[in-house]
């Protein structure tokens, strides 16, 4: 799907949007296997209704023999019956199965299409950088396309089922039940069909009672899958700091604010039982209803000689064929509500991926290639649009490297991201080299799996041979490491910070990037190793510019320049007048230059 029809879907009806959805699957490479297995799927529900339709005729002729105690028809029956046992179930079997299979592809090759809606462009960075009025994508690419797709074709196939069914045995039923005198209740009138209209009232009215019984279930359902993904949340977040949690003695809280989670849960499950227990003593009582409810409507023209007992047989299966079908239809409306949320969630991560893509792609801050970096009247704002750093005029040759201080808060590390090209907000002109970027965080990331995927990253872990990925790690005091090349772990939790710091570092010595911005990047090292880090950039990467944002006093020593924000910095909290004189300064340069 084009970027427009994803963001059109934005104002459309529900149906428009589930296209918009759905369509790409279906116009993709895969296309003509998928239409083959919905055709295949659609036409085995119309022989599986046809083979009903056969089985209602079978009930007439079977009682029929049996009323006429003729045993061989009797015996000859039973064979048609196998026979058509056997098709139904071959149908029912087959399905199945090729539901499963349209289902997976179909799931396989979304999960896909969404992976790259979200990493496509940064989306997924500028994503948890701003609110785009939608939440946790991988629940959106885990949760809601497993359920779109179950329940589109589950909806789907339920659909041409019971519109075929009441095509067929509205019909039979009409033919069979043929007009109903109501002269007895003083009307000279006769009703023509009439086990059909009393099929559709019977639908209609234990429809409308489950749904009233039912109405508040969606809501609740909702609620629950809600506060169940919160409370596993918490419970990742609590697996995922378990160290830090660990050493403030933090488990009372973790405790308490876990079963506070949980106690949502709770009492959000007695809501579910309370609505539950009505609702199925009512659909019990519906069901045993429906099994002897035919038999009273038709029973009249038995007894009055309209039908033999085959007839009153048939005249039953067909109206259990048609009242079911009608249930079905109004009681759809429960799947459809979930498959509305599952479609509005979805429809917002795509338009939000979209918009994120898109404000990065149109950034106002112009981004193009030369010789040296060099900004040119660079404002650069939060993400809400406030002023953060105003009128900057920098400019960096190759080689160079270079500190960036200001105070906490002052916008050091927006700035780097801007430089970056993952910070699309504020205005002015940025020059870089065309040449390898490379950005080491304070709290580098560290995929789970081998330390040499984790070394090599984002390159595959064979890019580099295993004497570079030695040589580099000793370079940077990680010798011990060596041996565990190719244990799987998750090295995050394993390593100290200083270690992942030198082994992000490790990682920049493999890379050898033309420039390389450090974010507070040996922030957990002690003076001497962090020393021995920039010497080490010094020696193995002579020609890189680097760009180092740091409060240490000792990084100073290990660069040409400064570059300090000072005064001129714009806190996202300050008033109107500073910043307007701010403003006025901002002519000779936002941030001062050593
Ligand atoms: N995604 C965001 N949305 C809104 N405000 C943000 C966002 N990211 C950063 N900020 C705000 O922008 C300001 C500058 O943040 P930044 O991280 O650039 O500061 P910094 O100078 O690097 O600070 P420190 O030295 O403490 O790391 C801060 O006030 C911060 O709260």
């Amino acid at each position: 799907m084009n970027e427009q029809n994803a963001g059109g879907a934005a104002g459309k009806g529900l149906i428009a949007k589930f296209l918009a959805l759905a369509a790409p699957y279906w116009r993709s490479e895969e296309k003509g296997m998928a239409w083959a297995l919905l055709l295949t799927i659609s036409a085995l529900n119309i022989a599986m209704v046809y083979c009903n339709v056969l089985l209602n005729q079978w009930n007439a002729d079977f009682f029929n023999a049996l009323q006429q105690r003729d045993w061989g028809r009797f015996l000859q029956l039973l064979q048609v019956f196998a026979a058509l046992a056997f098709g139904f179930i071959g149908c029912a079997v087959l399905m199945s199965y090729l539901t499963s299979m349209l289902n997976l592809r179909w799931r396989r090759w979304l999960t896909d299409f969404y992976l790259r809606q979200w990493l496509d462009g940064r989306a997924y960075c500028l994503l948890e950088l701003k609110s785009y009025g939608t939440d946790n994508p991988d629940q959106r690419i885990a949760e809601d396309l497993k359920a779109l797709t179950a329940t589109s074709l589950n909806l789907g196939f339920e659909l041409i089922r019971n519109l075929a069914t009441l095509a067929c045995f509205v019909g039979i039923l009409w033919q069979l039940s043929g007009p109903l005198s109501l002269a007895r209740i003083g009307w000279n009138v006769s009703l023509p069909g009439y086990l059909v209209w009393v099929s559709l009232a019977y639908a209609l009215l234990g429809s409308g009672l489950m749904h009233a019984l039912g109405r508040r279930l969606s809501r609740i359902n909702m609620e629950g899958e809600r506060r169940e993904a919160d409370f596993r949340y918490a419970a990742v977040r609590l697996r995922e700091h378990a160290q830090e949690v660990a050493l403030s003695g933090g488990e009372d809280v973790e405790r308490s604010a876990l079963n506070r989670r949980f106690q949502a849960i709770c009492a959000n499950w007695r809501l579910l039982i309370a609505a539950e227990w009505r609702l199925n003593g009512a659909r019990a009582g519906y069901a045993q209803l429906a099994v002897i409810f035919p038999m009273l409507v038709c029973a009249p023209g038995y007894f009055a000689g309209k039908f033999a007992l085959g007839g009153l047989m048939q005249a039953i299966s067909a109206f259990a064929q048609v009242q079911g079908a009608l249930s079905w239809m109004v009681n759809a409306y429960e799947i459809l509500a979930s498959w509305k949320a599952n479609i509005e969630r979805l429809s917002s991560f795509q338009r939000a991926a979209q918009q994120a893509r898109q404000e990065l792609a149109h950034s106002r801050i112009s981004r193009r290639p030369g010789d040296e970096i060099r900004l040119s009247a660079v404002d650069v704002s939060l993400p809400g649009g406030q002023a953060l750093l105003q009128g900057i005029h920098l400019q960096a040759s190759a080689g160079e490297r270079i500190v960036l201080k200001g105070a906490s808060g002052s916008g050091k590390s927006a700035l780097l991201k801007a430089l970056a090209g993952i910070w699309p907000w504020g205005k002015g002109s940025i020059t870089l080299p065309p040449n390898k970027v490379m950005f080491l965080p304070q709290r580098p990331y560290l995929p789970i799996g081998t330390l040499r995927e984790a070394i090599s990253y984002p390159a595959a872990s064979n890019a580099f041979t295993t004497v570079q990925q030695t040589f580099v790690l000793s370079q940077c005091q990680l010798g011990h490491l060596t041996p565990q090349l190719d244990e799987n772990c998750n090295w995050s939790a394993r390593l100290s910070a200083g270690e992942q710091q030198r082994l992000a570092l490790a990682r920049a010595l493999l890379h050898r990037p033309q420039w390389l911005l450090l974010d507070d990047a040996t922030s957990a090292l002690d003076v001497p190793n962090q020393r021995h880090c920039y010497a080490l950039l010094r020696t193995e990467l002579p020609h890189s510019t680097i760009i180092s944002v740091s409060h240490r006093p000792e990084v100073d020593a290990c660069h040409d320049r400064i570059w300090q924000i000072g005064d001129y910095s714009l806190g996202p909290s300050i008033d109107a007048a500073i910043l307007s004189r701010s403003r006025g300064q901002a002519a000779d340069g936002a941030v001062s230059i050593r």
